[in-house]
């Protein structure tokens, strides 16, 4: 069994695909079932967990998730746990494994009951009662059963994904589980992962149940790793030089936003670029920026004249006015990798001309919205996007011939390949203004060094999550973190990936 922490690049399957998998390898002689493996790794994983908590109630429900219950329930009561399963469902109704599992578990001396029993009090939980099928929202029976789960406040351990979610895109169907601890079989599924999924799985691990990883078909989605991310990183020649680490420009810093193009340019400046200019478009910009006087500032028509640039930040702080779109569509028409973020994207979803300009760009285009910012670019709700975070990160992708971040819990990067990850690091202090600009300012700084664009971004997805973490388990947030934070820590973060140095 494995942590996520754990994990080298893993693939992640949406519930279509694993079902495919499944019924691959349902086919091949194996000297344990699946689900018989399923529920022993489950209720190995309970003893691991509650060896010292002997009363457990099981909730199983109509599909194969409840088998898996049933076969857990049959371990832990040999291992004289007292088991109370719960099953709202017809018998008659099971699919063939798990009617095997409910026989099993009879035959073992096993009880049902039909609703949780009062006045019992458990020490902790099984959810078992739906996995990747589930397909619509609970109806009452189950949303109550749901319900007093959550109320109960004890420990729940969820199998495969806690009931309720939805494994593809993370949202509830109308409420769920909330798991402290979710195992998981075969693969990794998207719903664990992004939107809603950290909030209500717990801490999650994966049993692939004795097979092999090499052997799962090859997978678009993937899990973001430290060791992926880092393979990209090398230290510099002890022969360094500025020119050899490349410039960054940024365009942004309207008025009363001046400081949106002041954290990107100060990010990029710290993740290692040799030069950062930013063009400001605030009528009284600063010359200088007193605390990082390390910046070039100057205006923003001149930041694309500049010689020598390696790439491009647009966005930070740009605003929506006209000299903010002439500025941008000089910027798309550019030849150098360039980097949209907020106000880019925002004048991006409603100029079609300069959309259309974008998708005939042939240097990289990064494009880093949030979920409101993704919606705008689709012409749909924020909801819509926030329904399939996977689904609109690709479209966005293919649409504007770019590599797309799309931001929130569990952000997904997806490519014009088809290709996407899910990054695990990050925590509500990320919701604070000015940690997008950071991000920006990052990609920046890791292109201008020379990653590809698309190392670039994993690394700096990654890295901008890593930060925000360290500094939380220092004790600075998640309340009142800073991008100005986040900032200095993923420099300390990146020295060490590179140089092994304390961080
Ligand atoms: N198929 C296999 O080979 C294996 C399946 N496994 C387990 O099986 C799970 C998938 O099993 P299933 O495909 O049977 O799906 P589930 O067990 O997730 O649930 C599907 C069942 O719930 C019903 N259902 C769906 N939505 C409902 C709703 N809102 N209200 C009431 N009933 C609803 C469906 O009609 C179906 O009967 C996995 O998540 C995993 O836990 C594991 O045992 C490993 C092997
Ligand atoms: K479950």
């Amino acid at each position: 069994m494995n942590t996520l922490s754990s994990l080298l690049p893993s693939p992640i399957y949406r519930a279509q695909e694993i079902k495919l998998i499944e019924e691959t390898l349902a086919k091949q002689p194996t000297p344990l079932g699946l689900m018989e493996k399923a529920g022993l790794a489950a209720a190995e994983f309970g003893l691991e967990l509650f060896i010292d908590k002997p009363v457990v109630l099981i909730l199983v429900g109509p599909g194969n998730n409840g088998g898996d219950a049933l076969v857990a329930a049959r371990y832990l009561k040999s291992w004289f746990y007292q088991v109370t399963v719960v099953f709202t469902g017809n018998a008659e109704k099971l699919p063939p494994d798990a009617a095997k599992s409910l026989q099993s578990w009879k035959d073992a001396g096993g009880t049902i009951h039909d609703s949780i029993p009062d006045n019992v009090q458990w020490d902790w939980v099984v959810d078992g009662l739906f996995g990747i099928g589930l397909a619509r929202d609970l109806d009452k029976r189950y949303l109550d059963l749901v319900k007093r789960v959550n109320q109960m406040q004890l420990p729940v351990l969820a199998l495969d994904i806690p009931s309720g979610l939805d494994s593809d895109s993370g949202q509830p169907f109308r409420a769920a589980i909330r798991a402290t601890h979710t195992l998981t079989f075969l693969a990794l599924k998207p719903g664990l992962l992004t939107a809603y999924g950290p909030d209500y799985c717990g801490e999650i691990h994966l049993d692939q149940l004795g097979i092999e990883p090499e052997t799962l078909p090859p997978s678009k989605g993937n899990l973001l790793t430290q060791k992926q991310v880092i393979s990209a990183l090398k230290p510099r020649p002890l022969n360094s030089h500025k020119g050899m680490l490349g410039s960054v420009g940024i365009l942004g810093g309207a008025n009363t936003m001046t400081g949106a193009a002041l954290l990107a340019g100060r990010a990029a400046l710290k993740c290692g670029a040799g030069l950062v200019y930013i063009g400001m478009l605030a009528d009284s910009a600063p010359a200088v920026d007193i605390q990082q006087p390390e910046l070039m500032l100057c205006a923003p028509e001149q930041l694309l004249e500049i010689e020598g640039i390696s790439c491009l930040v647009a966005g930070p702080g740009l605003g929506q006015s006209d000299r903010a779109l002439a500025l941008l569509q000089n910027a798309i028409s550019s030849d150098l990798p360039l980097i949209l973020d907020a106000d880019a994207l925002n004048l991006i979803a409603v100029h079609p001309d300069l959309a259309s300009q974008l998708q005939n760009r042939k240097s990289a285009s990064i494009l880093t919205p949030h979920p409101a910012e993704a919606g705008r670019l689709l012409g749909c709700s924020n909801h819509e996007i926030q329904q399939d975070r996977i689904g609109s990160a690709l479209v966005i992708a293919s649409r504007q011939n770019s590599i797309v971040v799309l931001k929130g819990a569990g952000s997904i990067c997806a490519f014009t390949d088809e290709t996407w990850y899910i990054n695990p690091t990050g925590n509500p202090g990320l919701s604070s203004a000015g940690m997008g600009d950071v991000l920006s300012g990052m990609i920046g700084a890791l292109i201008a060094q020379k990653l590809k664009p698309k190392q670039a971004t994993l690394l700096s997805v990654y890295l901008h999550g890593a930060a925000a973490d360290k500094l939380v388990s220092r004790g600075f947030g998640p309340i009142g973190l800073t991008a100005s934070e986040v900032i200095d820590e993923a420099k300390h973060l990146l020295n060490n990936w590179v140089y092994g140095k304390n961080s």
